[in-house]
């Protein structure tokens, strides 16, 4: 049994009367794990995590623990997430060519799940002030083989200021008081005191109006959090749209089958959320119910809250123009090497709707709409090809995660031990003939890292630090 805080008691005593008994005893229920299934990979067919049904939002969402030794995980084809946290991206629901801004995105989540939607179209940018979680966020980008995302580690204002008016969509998923996430996370119970939720608010505040700069006009942006408190959820709505006007409240459509609530509007009203005053002044306002807020007594997952607001069309056009990216060219030699590489390798791998760009010594494919990125804090740039190494070049363990199987001039399907014995960073050694030359190898019918073909045996290039053994 979870041990709350007894201001946290008195507070939602407070605010749910009747309904609070409900929602205290949902903390002694256990957490409900679950994970997305990746569309981006070329069998989306999971054999080794535990399908428990299908989460009721979302066509990718299932219940179940996904263990980070499994082949589901290693190849990036599934990404554990609580269920609630999944409801985010279905309310954000890119189109494939947006600009997608994620912009506090560690460890990607959100990310991994915007990417299903834009199927490797368009722009997603993610951004993580700390850079260790941006490291994180990188890895986790790679895994799930996404193409078009630019991970970069900026404050909220540096960023605003490259980037005016630039996304279709921004999601702020933002630092919060994690209320929702009590029952999963022992040190969010530590880490709260009574005026927390307070603090945390007037953060959000500050990183909402640097969101707000890079809307483009009629562009959409979505605040979450995964908290119980009004400050930071219904009362940061009221606050935004009355700080900008030009922001329109959309509706959330929660299927009945979900359980998913409305925002209490009466809870914008501080003194009342205080325990101030008993009447409500916001009790009235039906335009904060078009939020959505999830409940762990009400379903299957932990706390969270949405909104989504759209900009006017009509805002005053920033006068700063952001310069696309000027692509960093390849000598000859290096041109020479890529080229084989391409011919040798590569089978109807689309280049176009790319550009081609040298960040020190690694190659990338940078998405078509990449800005001018001079100055910035860039930990990945699109899809990494590969690096070059005195007079070769080396396929990235990227782009191994990032193609199917028709991609390669060939691949290599390893049996369940041979897939042991590659985690384990291990030789694989096969009769069967293969070209000299690199290898996709194949679990259970997607790359999991590059292999180089000699004589009879597959040297093994799966990067140090991701080898593991199997027990
Ligand atoms: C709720 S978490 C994001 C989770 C992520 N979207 C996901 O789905 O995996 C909030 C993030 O905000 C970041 N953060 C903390 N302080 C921040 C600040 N001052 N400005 C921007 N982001 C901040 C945290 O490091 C954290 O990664």
């Amino acid at each position: 049994m979870v041990n709350l805080p007894e201001d946290f008691i008195n507070k939602y005593n407070r605010l749910l009367g009747e309904e609070a008994d409900n929602f205290f005893k949902s903390f002694s229920k256990p957490v409900q794990k679950a994970y997305r299934i990746n569309p981006l990979k070329d069998n989306t067919s999971v054999l080794d995590v535990p399908d428990q049904g299908q989460v009721p939002y979302g066509q990718w969402g299932h219940f179940g623990q996904v263990s980070g030794h499994t082949v589901a995980h290693v190849t990036g084809v599934v990404y554990s997430q609580e269920p609630s946290a999944q409801f985010v991206g279905e309310v954000v629901h890119p189109q494939p060519g947006e600009r997608v801004l994620d912009l506090s995105a560690a460890p990607g989540g959100k990310t991994t799940h915007l990417a299903s939607f834009m199927q490797q179209k368009g722009l997603l940018w993610s951004n993580e002030i700390f850079m260790n979680r941006a490291k994180v966020l990188s890895e986790n980008v790679e895994r799930f083989g996404i193409q078009n995302t630019i991970v970069t580690s900026h404050t909220p204002a540096e960023l605003s200021a490259k980037l005016p008016q630039y996304f279709d969509k921004i999601l702020l998923d933002a630092p919060c008081s994690g209320e929702g996430m009590f029952r999963k996370n022992e040190t969010a119970i530590q880490q709260w005191h009574k005026d927390f939720p307070q603090e945390l608010a007037d953060l959000q505040r500050s990183i909402l109006h640097e969101a707000v700069k890079m809307l483009r006009p009629g562009g959409q942006i979505i605040y979450s959090t995964c908290t119980f408190a009004p400050e930071e959820d219904e009362q940061m709505i009221a606050w935004l749209t009355s700080a900008y006007p030009t922001l329109t409240l959309n509706t959330i459509e929660k299927p009945a089958h979900a359980h998913l609530s409305d925002g209490r509007p009466e809870w914008a009203d501080k003194q009342y959320t205080d325990g101030l005053t008993t009447e409500s002044l916001t009790k009235d306002s039906t335009d904060l119910k078009k939020t959505a807020r999830l409940w762990p007594h009400l379903l299957n997952g932990e706390g969270h809250f949405v909104a989504k607001l759209s900009q006017s069309k009509d805002i005053t056009l920033s006068e700063a123009v952001v310069a696309p990216l000027n692509p960093k060219k390849l000598d000859r030699q290096q041109q020479q090497l890529v080229t084989s590489f391409f011919d040798d390798a590569l089978v109807d791998f689309d280049l176009n709707q790319r550009v081609l760009t040298l960040f020190g010594e690694r190659l990338y494919l940078a998405p078509k709409e990449t800005p001018d990125i001079s100055g910035m804090k860039i930990l990945r740039l699109g899809l990494e090809i590969g690096t070059f190494k005195k007079k070769r070049f080396e396929p990235a363990h990227a782009l191994a995660l990032a193609l199917h199987p028709e991609h390669v001039a060939q691949y290599f399907d390893m049996t369940p031990t041979q897939w042991v014995d590659f985690v384990h960073g291990d030789v694989i050694r096969t009769p069967t003939k293969l070209q000299k030359g690199w290898v996709l190898m194949i679990a259970n019918g997607n790359g999991v890292g590059w292999g180089r073909y000699v004589e009879g045996q597959i040297k093994n290039f799966l990067p140090k630090g991701l080898r593991f053994s199997v027990k």
